[in-house]
């Protein structure tokens, strides 16, 4: 059954007057992978601000499983099932990955029964898999500040896992890491994407071409074409807007 998890109609969200978005339409069915690119400014946090409630549409509606999200709140939506991974990882360092782990397990528990009490065995076994999901089952008892910026991102997807999201925001996942950790990064989101579904907003092409299925270009707020990462790429606007700029800054 192609259901779709996500249905954005004529979507407009204006800044005094400036529209960050612009009539964006976009659509997209339960279990895709789907990734996002576009140069500076094209509405892409904005996009992602607008699915998880942050902004408000000006006009136009984010319907998520069918539901219209205008007027619920963001923690009302991350309920719903939208989990959303920033681009600076957000994790305790203080903390081992178990650790917090065992937190976003149980979130509306109070934070310090969950770090003194024994958990009873069921969250056990889910943070032992999330550990293993994540590739961190060896650094499960290292305090987190330790951790390279990969482990740390890997950690904080894990966290978001550990809510059982239908939707996963993935923004930017491997600015900063080394090549290693973005193979493995890459890995991880394509292992996730056959249980769930993710958008991930990425500028780094390699990494786009290694997860990529279906590529969607934003351009000055809308949506400017979307199709396999081959048929993006050799199309002309697309290189001109996006592809075109990288080539001159990097030639
Ligand atoms: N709160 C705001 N107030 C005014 N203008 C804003 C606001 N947020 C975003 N914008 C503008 O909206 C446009 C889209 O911004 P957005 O951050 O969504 O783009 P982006 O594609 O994520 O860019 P980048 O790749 O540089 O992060 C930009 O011109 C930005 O300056």
């Amino acid at each position: 059954m192609n259901e779709k998890i996500l249905e954005i109609d004529n979507l407009t969200v204006s800044f005094d007057g400036f529209n960050a978005l612009n009539n964006l339409n976009f659509s997209m069915e339960r279990g895709e992978l789907r990734v996002i690119i576009g140069p500076n400014g094209a509405g892409k946090t904005t996009f992602l601000d607008v699915i998880t409630g942050k902004v408000k549409p000006t006009v136009g509606q984010v319907l998520f499983k069918g539901k219209n999200l205008r007027r619920f709140r963001e923690h009302q939506i991350a309920r719903f099932g939208i989990g959303r991974k920033f681009q600076t990882p957000r994790v305790y360092l203080n903390l081992t990955p178990r650790e917090n782990l065992e937190l976003s397990c149980n979130r509306q528990k109070n934070v310090f029964s969950t770090l003194l009490k024994p958990q009873p065995s069921p969250e056990r076994k889910t943070v032992s898999t999330l550990l293993e999901t994540i590739g961190l089952v060896v650094k499960a008892d290292t305090p987190a500040g330790l951790l390279s910026h990969g482990e740390k991102q890997w950690l904080e997807i894990g966290m978001l896992l550990a809510q059982s999201p239908d939707l996963l925001l993935v923004d930017e996942p491997v600015a900063g890491l080394t090549d290693e950790e973005t193979l493995l990064t890459g890995e991880l989101l394509v292992s996730l994407a056959e249980s769930h579904s993710i958008i991930v907003i990425e500028h780094d092409m390699e990494f786009v071409r290694q997860i990529a299925r279906k590529v969607t270009v934003l351009h000055e707020g809308s949506v400017l074409c979307e199709g396999s990462i081959e048929e993006v790429q050799n199309d002309p606007r697309v290189v001109e807007v996006y592809l075109g700029t990288e080539e001159e800054e990097h030639p």
